[in-house]
């Protein structure tokens, strides 16, 4: 599903990505974690082909090497839930939600028109979210939360191989939080999820899998479990400081010891 070996991202002199190898296969659930700035949503970003600046490494994604300038060809199962969930403004919340069928529908959607199965699909989605009294509103009048699941649905229509979500939870109060994990894991079905994910409580509820991030490189990759040796190594992620300067971060081990990396797949 994903197949990462020596990627490294750099901006100016800031290394934002230094990743030797990671490999996330089709259906896992996958949380990443780590201190802001550490490169979760570059990471992301570099999947979903929205690359900051020009990469080095292997990158293969759904079966396809991607290159750094290149599309995935597969890109309409390829969902992402980006940050802050932008939305189509001028289009209603049912709409949006439909734009996530669009490579299933051809021409006939780019108009506006849908199979009546999609649409019963996207009310589905709609009503399962809390959002069918929305349906109707346009997404730029939509709370944040509100956009934030119309943004879920809309990828749960792309019946995704992959779907990447950057802080799909952020503007969630606590009870939708945990629920949002659930439609994650639904909208992804068969396909993997990979979230970006800041909110440590929720890791059970969205990820078998948790990788951390710290100044661009891998130091955690470990099974979700409740054990004190996972609760210790996410303590030492966030209590360790970030690289304050580029001198430090290109300074810094490279492999520097791992907090936990049992076994991946
Ligand atoms: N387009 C850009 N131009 C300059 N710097 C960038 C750009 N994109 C990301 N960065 C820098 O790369 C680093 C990693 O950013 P990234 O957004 O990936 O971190 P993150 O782990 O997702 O953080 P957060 O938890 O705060 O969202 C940050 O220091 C950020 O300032």
């Amino acid at each position: 599903m994903i197949d990462i070996q020596g990627l490294q991202l750099q901006l100016g002199p800031r290394r934002l990505l230094d990743i030797a190898t990671l490999r996330i296969g089709a259906q896992e659930r996958v949380a990443l974690v780590g201190p802001n700035g550490a490169g979760k949503s570059t990471l992301l970003r570099v999947l979903a082909g929205q690359a900051p600046a020009p990469w080095q490494g292997r990158v293969e994604l759904l079966g396809q090497a991607l290159a750094p300038t290149q599309l995935l060809r597969e890109r309409a199962r390829l969902a992402v839930v980006p940050q802050g969930a932008p939305l189509v403004g001028r289009l209603s919340a049912r709409d949006n939600v439909l734009t996530g069928a669009l490579a299933r529908c051809g021409a006939w959607g780019a108009w506006g028109f849908y199979p009546a199965s999609i649409e019963a699909e996207a009310d589905a989605w709609l009503d399962r979210l809390a959002l069918r009294r929305h349906a109707h509103t346009r997404a730029d009048k939509l709370s944040g939360g509100e956009r934030q699941r119309v943004a879920i649905a809309r990828a749960a229509l792309q019946r995704p191989l992959l779907l990447l979500a950057d802080e799909a939870t952020a503007q969630l109060d606590p009870r939708a939080a945990e629920q949002a994990c659930a439609w994650l894991q639904q909208a992804a079905g068969s396909g993997a999820l990979v979230t970006v994910l800041h909110q440590l409580e929720l890791l059970p509820l969205v990820a078998t899998r948790v990788i951390g991030l710290r100044d661009g490189r891998i130091v955690l990759d470990a099974a979700v479990d409740d054990s004190p040796a996972l609760q210790q190594a996410l303590r030492a992620l966030y209590r360790a400081a970030p690289a304050d300067d580029a001198t430090a971060a290109a300074d810094a081990p490279h492999n520097f010891h791992p907090l936990l990396t049992p076994s991946t797949p």
